[in-house]
């Protein structure tokens, strides 16, 4: 079972530099992250540093996603954000080089929030182009855009896998790019009333990524209802087989106490 240990989420009792080091030691060799700098085109210094606590812990990064915003003010992604398009564009190419040198090859682009003083087709309008250009942007290094579900951000428009499907079709048929998948979060999509045995069934070959956590609380696998287990077995079956990001709040000291019980009984 190959996990990648989402490092935003997860160990946030140090600080983030020190984290992927953490990830190691807590047995793993990959880690994921959310856009981990305030702005999209940070210093050479911070990207350096950055690439520096990845490479000198020994673990690889399988997934970063693009700027999002404020993630803690509410933003949940630039993509469809009309007033922040050149900002998006901006950060392809920061994405794409820390891509390319750290052979990262996952690029998660949250789709934005719901603006009142636009329309739902404007906004869809941009989202099309902005991810079109993401994908374009990271085609170079081999690289794929995720689109992702998200629950609990109340305009955040894509709930469900076909919130995200119909538009990872319509960014194909317009634009041509073929390096655009689903970012399948069982929590997002179970929390959203999505039905995750059908996506699995319909799409799980096809998924770019899966990402989980447990049902209620968005904790640690076991701490809730959800059969994380099952579904993760029956993607494999169906033709899965990239990383499962751990995408879970649980603090430090017993964040991976089911992958060492997991661990010791097979
Ligand atoms: O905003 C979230 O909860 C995410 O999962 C972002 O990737």
């Amino acid at each position: 079972m190959t996990y990648t240990v989402n490092c935003s989420i997860l160990l946030t009792e140090l600080p983030l530099l020190e984290r992927p080091a953490a990830a190691k030691a807590a047995g793993f060799d990959a880690v994921e992250f959310w856009w981990p700098f305030e702005t999209s085109v940070p210093a050479d210094s911070e990207i350096t540093k950055f690439e520096n606590a990845i490479t000198d812990a020994g673990v690889q990064l399988t997934g970063l996603n693009f700027n999002a915003g404020n993630m803690p003010g509410g933003d949940r992604g630039l993509v469809s954000w009309k007033g922040r398009c050149s900002e998006f564009k901006d950060n392809i190419d920061v994405v794409a080089g820390i891509g390319e040198r750290l052979c990262c090859k996952a690029f998660n682009a949250l789709y934005g929030n719901r603006q009142d003083e636009f329309t739902p087709e404007e906004q869809d309008e941009l989202a099309v182009k902005n991810l079109a250009a993401a994908a374009e942007g990271v085609a170079r290094i081999g690289g794929t855009v995720l689109l992702e579900p998200v629950s609990g951000a109340p305009k955040y428009p894509l709930l469900t896998a076909d919130d995200a499907l119909k538009v990872i079709a319509r960014v194909k048929a317009e634009s041509g790019v073929d390096n655009i998948k689903l970012l399948a979060d069982f929590y997002h999509l179970a929390v959203n009333g999505d039905d995750v045995q059908a996506v699995i069934e319909n799409h799980a070959k096809d998924f770019g990524h899966i990402q989980i956590a447990d049902n209620p609380g968005r904790g640690a696998p076991g701490t809730g209802t959800l059969p994380l287990g099952e579904w993760i077995a029956r993607s494999r079956e169906l033709g899965y087989e990239g990383y499962i990001g751990l995408e879970y709040k649980e603090p430090q000291e017993t964040a991976f106490s089911w992958a060492i019980r997991e661990r010791v009984s097979n």
